[in-house]
């Protein structure tokens, strides 16, 4: 059987120098074509919503863009919604936003006003931790809906960038630290 760590090895692919000089990126793209690394992986993530094998989450939060190709599958799995942060001007109604840096730029993140029930649990969910610029934006949007972010659970901390630095009191699940 495959498990999610051995299928990170596997099927995440480094690039050197992208999208900038100095970037190694890793690219999950072939670890998303592959059947039994993908549900290994969504398996693995999904752990992090469930405390001795109760779902304790309300909804899957989950960023643009890769942290909606894992995020919708672990929400399924765990039975609960998902909940879409988009970069800015992507959702059609009123919206919460944060401006955040990350390895190689800057952007902002938006969330719908009414998109959390007030005192919604939510686990956060992307592929790649790295300065935790994403992680931290994303937490104050559902802290502005009036909802608590419980965990995050992402495929791959990349820890000499210290983005757990970031998450204060925030459980983080990594299914691999580089
Ligand atoms: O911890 P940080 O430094 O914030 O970096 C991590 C974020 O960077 C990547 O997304 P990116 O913004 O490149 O968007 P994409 O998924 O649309 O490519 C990645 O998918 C995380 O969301
Ligand atoms: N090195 C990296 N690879 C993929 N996604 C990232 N997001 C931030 N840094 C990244």
């Amino acid at each position: 059987m495959t498990s999610g760590a051995e299928a990170l090895a596997r099927l995440v692919v480094d690039v050197p120098d992208y999208p900038e000089p100095g970037v190694v990126f890793k690219d999950v793209t072939p670890l998303l074509a592959d059947p039994a690394g993908l549900r290994a992986v969504v398996a693995a993530l999904a752990d992090a919503g469930r405390r001795d094998g109760e779902v304790v989450v309300d909804a899957v939060v989950g960023m643009e863009a890769r942290g909606f190709l894992f995020g919708t599958p672990v929400a399924l799995e765990l039975g609960v919604g998902f909940v879409p942060v988009r970069k800015a001007g992507k959702l059609p109604r009123e919206t919460h936003s944060r401006s955040y840096a990350l390895e190689y730029g800057e952007a902002t993140l938006q969330i719908h006003r009414d998109a959390l029930a007030p005192g919604a649990r939510v686990l956060l969910v992307d592929d790649v931790l790295a300065t935790g610029g994403t992680v931290e934006a994303t937490r104050e949007l559902v802290t502005a809906c009036g909802a608590e972010a419980v965990g995050v659970a992402v495929l791959m901390e990349l820890s000499f960038l210290h983005g757990r630095a970031r998450l204060g009191d925030l459980p983080l699940t990594a299914l691999l630290t580089l």
